[in-house]
Order: structure tokens, then sequence, then C-alpha cells
């Protein structure tokens, strides 16, 4: 039996396609169920869904031989025990650091002040001001980070961007991007070892479906806009 550790909601959404596209198709429809663990139409593939943040925990120590996980989920947790296969190229977005209009980032950065840094990413933060050379409090939070700047709880935060509806919205602006975001299949070490031939069967079908995936999308698109 191979085990997938899969979350609700965006990770799932986007990863079912690229299963079924790899010859996997769930008995019941998670986001209708209660069930923790879902069977498949193979009999030797079951889903487990867990919190986005626990993904890497699970595959870490065996409670699931695979997993998809963020990679902001996955720097946060350190990838210890994990083998990283593919980039699934979804639930794509970016990690940027945000403020309000007034506050002058940059400025704050030139004259070496001491900038209040809100966000639930803080091993992210930490790395990316440490290597610019940025004095930083970081202030940990789980969540609604945009609220920080607007209550005067920090000067700025660090947070995941896809639309920019969310700053918009609270009158934040981004100031700097940090990296750009995607979800990943990570699979634990032993298992691969444990099953070699069918996790690396796996791994190749999901590696052939997103390839698939995107050939489709830039079909139709003309050359000048491809990347
Ligand atoms: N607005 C977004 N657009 C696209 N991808 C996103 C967006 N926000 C987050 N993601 C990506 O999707 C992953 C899962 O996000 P999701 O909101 O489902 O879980 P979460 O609330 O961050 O995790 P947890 O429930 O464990 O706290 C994130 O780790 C990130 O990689
Ligand atoms: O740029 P946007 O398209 O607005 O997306 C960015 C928002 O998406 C994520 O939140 P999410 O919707 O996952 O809510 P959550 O963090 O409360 O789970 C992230 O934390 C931002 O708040």
């Amino acid at each position: 039996m191979i085990t997938l550790a899969l979350s609700k909601g965006r990770i799932l959404d986007e990863a079912l396609p690229l299963l079924a596209a790899a010859g996997i198709e769930l008995a019941e429809d998670p986001e209708k169920s209660r069930k923790l663990i879902i069977g498949t139409d193979r009999a030797d593939v079951r889903i487990v869904l867990v919190r986005a943040s626990d993904v890497p925990t699970y595959v870490q120590h065996g409670g699931a031989d695979l997993g998809v996980v963020g990679k902001d989920t996955l720097l946060e947790h350190g990838g210890d025990g994990l083998y990283q296969p593919l980039d699934l190229r979804i639930a794509a977005c970016r990690m940027s650091v945000a403020a309000r209009a007034d506050f002058d980032y940059a400025n704050a950065v030139r004259q070496g002040s001491r900038i209040r840094v809100a966000t639930k990413f803080t091993q992210i933060a930490r790395d990316h001001f440490a290597d610019k050379g940025v004095h930083v409090d970081l202030i940990k939070l789980y969540g609604s980070m945009e609220l920080a700047p607007l209550t005067g709880l920090a000067d700025a935060i660090v947070d995941l961007v896809a639309s920019g509806n969310t700053l918009r919205a609270n009158h934040l602006v981004e100031v700097e991007s940090i990296m750009q975001i995607s979800a990943r299949l990570v699979v634990n070490k032993a298992a691969l070892k444990l099953q070699r031939e069918p996790i690396r069967r796996l791994i190749d079908a999901l590696g052939a479906a997103v390839e698939g995936r995107d050939a489709g999308a830039s079909c139709g698109t003309p050359l000048e806009a491809r990347a």
C-alpha cells in the first residue's frame, strides 16, 4: 500500500487533476466526506487528509509515504528525511514583504533601522533578512498577518501573495519579493528504498502529468507569450 498525504483546499483541488492524469481517481469526494483516509480506484494507493503544515511531519515520520506540500511549508519544516523529486507547479504564489504605504521600507533598510516584522514564516523571514543584513524583530503569528501593520503590531509582514487582492483590500503594498512558491511532491526516503518500484512509477506518472498539463497549457498561447 502506498499512502499519499494531501491537505484539503487549494492543494487537494489542484492535485486531483494531476492524480487523475497519473491514473488515480479518489473513491469519494474528500470535501464532502468526514473521512480522513480515502481509497482510490487503485487497490495499492490511498490518500490521507492532513493539515497543510502537517504534511512534512507525516511523510518524514512514515505516517505517509508521499505528500504534496507548499515550498513555504517545506522550508519552515526543514527537509530532513524527505526526498523532493518533483515541483508540481500547483498552488503557485510568492513570498513577499509587505507594509503600509506610509512606511518607507527601503529607507528603513538603508538607515539600518530595526524593523518589526510579523509572520507565520519565521524561518524564511529570518534567512531572508539575515542574507540582506537587515535587523528585524520577528513576531510569530498563525494567520491574518495583514492585520499586524494596520494595528501597529508590526512595521511589515512576510506573507504569501498570489493575486494581490488581500494586500489591496487591507491597504498594504508589496515592497519586496522573497521567492516564488509552488507545491512539491515529497517522499519518505526510507519508503523509497523499501517500495522503490511502485513509488518510482508513481513519481514518473505524476512527472509526466505535470509536463503534459504544462505542454497543453502552452498550446494555443502565442509563441512570444510562452515562457
Ligand atoms: N493565495 C494563494 N494562492 C496560491 N497558493 C497559495 C495561496 N496561499 C497559499 N498557497 C499555497 O498553498 C499551500 C496551502 O495553503 P492552505 O491555505 O491550504 O493551507 P494553510 O492554511 O497555509 O495551512 P494550515 O492549515 O496548515 O495552517 C501554502 O503552503 C502555499 O504554498
Ligand atoms: O494575493 P491573494 O490572491 O489575495 O492571496 C494571498 C492570501 O492567500 C493566503 O491566505 P489564504 O487564502 O490561504 O487564507 P489563510 O492564510 O487564512 O488560509 C495568504 O496567506 C494571503 O493572505
